[in-house]
């Protein structure tokens, strides 16, 4: 299940679940074929052996024949059938499978924007609700539908042998019940469409929630929010009831229809009998067809509407998968312009980083304009300025998380967009602005995205040099313990972990976001250090909002409202730049504003937020 997003006319791609399912599984196609055509046969044949029965018990011949032949094709039949079915939803279970797969891992190689614009609650019905939909149209479309139809058709032909006059009675009767069936299945796609969306879009917000519940707790907002919930649910129920109202209409429809026809039959078949047209035998045998037409026909138009349900999921998970994904390979970032032959070596003297004029904007609103600065390769960087001036999209730009509207950014030497994402963030050690830790073992986290195993004692050498050894080795599995569930780390400790996976990688270029935000005085002096032994032979570009950590800088950029007012030394700075002095004088590195220093009303002590 590796195929492209788009084909190769650039149309969005079109998942193939027939192709999918039976792709390499033509032998288990073929066997589940001929189980269900000798079912189908055996349903068919099973009246016209019952008609045989009551010819032979009227002329008192053959009796036991007819009686152990109707026995052997009616366990037959249930036999074939039941193997079919059981064979088909193996090969749905497993399709679905591959597909959840496929949604997972596309989602998780989309860009940001992409992810954060989806959702997260959203993509995740994909695996649950959309899933089970497109399994239906697996379990019905390939054998269950076409097998109806056959044993539709082929009823009718028997009957039509049996007495054509008869089939024409019943026809008629039908024909009116098909046509309002028709109508009520059209709607019904439509209602299947709405429900889906409805259903993503309640369960993306029930994810935010349940992230938001610490606030929401702390602020007795339970009911507001559980009220607001309540409404999206009863929303989806309303369209759910819609729905069921449409294909509760189905059942007495072609009851009626069969009703109208049997009574049409018994007085038809009554005269024709009288006339000596009919055999009461023959007679008996059609009505039991008559009776066995119902459920294929029942089978046809409830698998018809249940396909509608599982289009219309399709077309979902195509909406994912034409969703575009980074591009993770090795090869040539899209967007690109190396020249070929180029080698993908950082060049030689370059800074870690250089932005030239870089313009970027989230949505319409500008976030970064002109911005031009340069972080040496070795050394600390420090980055400061007021909340919202830009900060963290500047990292974020460093990472390629967004591209930049316009201006060049590179990253020892080349263009950003030279190297691919996988060559790109190998050379990036990166800890968020929230030390984001994964649900899983401390282990893990430490070695994230590195191929090789480290030991137990360079894990626990970089977890003392961050002050988490102790917290660690007491928790009950030491380094496998698992976390964020029963066993979670308090913020400065997530912030130290984050620290010393960023340590243990031998990245050129560290971008620390906020990283002594949540840590005590001692911590910050460790992380000094370890920062320190880091920018010896590295660049280590850190958004500062402590004085102690710009003093500690080799170079200092400073931001407001989205662009570089000065960058230097913190001698020069503080004789060259009115803000810098000025936040250093108050020790507001950061502190709460709009973003731009003009702005700020009040003089913030502590700059730790
Ligand atoms: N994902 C996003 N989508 C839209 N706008 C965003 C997003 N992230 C940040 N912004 C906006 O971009 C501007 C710069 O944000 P950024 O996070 O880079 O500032 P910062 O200097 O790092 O702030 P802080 O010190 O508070 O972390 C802000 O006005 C913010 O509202």
């Amino acid at each position: 299940m590796s195929a492209p997003v788009t084909n190769t006319d650039g149309s969005p791609e079109r998942l193939l679940l027939l192709r999918e399912i039976f792709g390499g599984r033509r032998l288990q196609l073929a066997g589940v074929l001929v189980l269900s055509l000798a079912a189908t046969a055996a349903t068919l044949v099973l009246p016209w052996t019952v008609g045989k029965l009551l010819e032979a018990i009227q002329k008192d011949d053959g009796l036991t024949t007819w009686t152990w032949l109707m026995v052997a094709v009616g366990l037959g039949s249930a036999a074939a059938s039941a193997v079919a079915t059981y064979l088909l939803s193996r090969m749905g279970h497993q399709l679905i499978g591959r597909l959840r797969v496929r949604s997972m891992r596309h989602s998780i190689g989309l860009g940001l924007h992409a992810a954060r614009q989806e959702g997260t609650g959203n993509l995740a019905t994909r695996l649950t609700a959309d899933a089970s939909a497109v399994k239906s149209i697996v379990d019905i479309a390939p054998i269950q539908l076409p097998m109806s139809l056959v044993t539709l058709v082929g009823t009718m032909v028997i009957m039509g042998v049996l007495d054509w006059v008869l089939l024409l009675i019943t026809l008629g009767a039908f024909l009116v019940a098909l046509a309002v069936v028709a109508v009520v299945v059209v709607a019904l796609r439509r209602k299947y469409v709405a429900i889906q969306d409805q259903v993503g879009s309640l369960t993306e917000h029930f994810v935010a929630t349940m992230e938001a519940l610490t606030v929401i707790k702390a602020h007795r907002a339970e009911r507001i929010v559980s009220a607001e919930l309540a409404n999206r649910a009863e929303r989806v129920a309303r369209f759910e009831v819609g729905a069921s109202a449409l294909e509760a209409l189905m059942v007495p429809i072609i009851n009626l229809g069969q009703q109208i026809a049997l009574v049409a039959v018994i007085l038809g078949g009554g005269a024709r009998i009288t006339s000596g047209d009919l055999e009461l035998g023959t007679f008996v045998a059609f009505l039991l067809y008559l009776f066995q037409l119902t459920a294929p026909l029942m089978m046809a138009i409830s698998a018809t509407s249940t396909i509608q349900m599982g289009l219309a999921a399709r077309k979902r998970f195509e909406g994912l998968f034409a969703l575009p994904s980074e591009e993770l390979s090795a090869g040539q970032a899209p967007g690109g312009s190396q020249a070929p032959g180029d080698s993908r070596a950082p060049v030689a003297g370059a800074p870690a980083v250089r932005f030239e004029k870089v313009d970027f904007a989230y949505g319409e609103e500008p976030v970064l304009r002109q911005v031009d600065l340069t972080v040496p390769a070795t050394g600390l960087t420090a980055m400061v300025g007021l909340s919202g001036s830009g900060k963290s999209t500047v990292l974020g730009l460093v990472e390629r998380f967004m591209v930049p509207r316009q201006g060049r950014i590179e990253v020892f030497g080349r263009g950003a967009d030279q190297w691919s994402l996988a060559e790109l963030r190998g050379r990036l050690a990166y800890v968020d602005q929230g030390a984001t830790l994964l649900r899983d073992t401390v282990r893990n986290n430490l070695t994230l995205g590195q191929e090789q195993p480290a030991s137990d004692e360079v894990l626990l050498r970089a977890l003392r040099d961050v002050g988490l050894e102790a917290e660690i080795t007491r928790l009950p599995e030491g380094l496998d313990t698992v976390l964020g569930g029963t066993h979670d780390l308090s913020g400065g400790q997530r912030q130290r972990l984050a620290l010393a996976r960023a340590s243990l990688s031998d990245a050129p270029l560290v971008l620390l976001d906020e990283p002594s935000s949540q840590l005590d005085s001692i911590n910050e002096l460790r992380l000094r250090k370890l920062v320190d032994d880091i920018s010896r032979d590295r660049a280590v570009l850190v958004v500062a909002h402590r004085i102690s950590t710009v003093l500690h800088a080799d170079h200092v950029i400073v931001m407001d409202g989205g662009q570089v007012t000065a960058q230097g030394r913190h001698e020069d700075l503080m004789r060259t730049s009115p803000m810098y002095a000025e936040l250093v004088r108050g020790q507001a590195l950061g502190t709460s504003g709009n973003g731009t220093f003009e702005n700020t009303t009040a003089v913030l002590t502590g700059g730790n937020r």
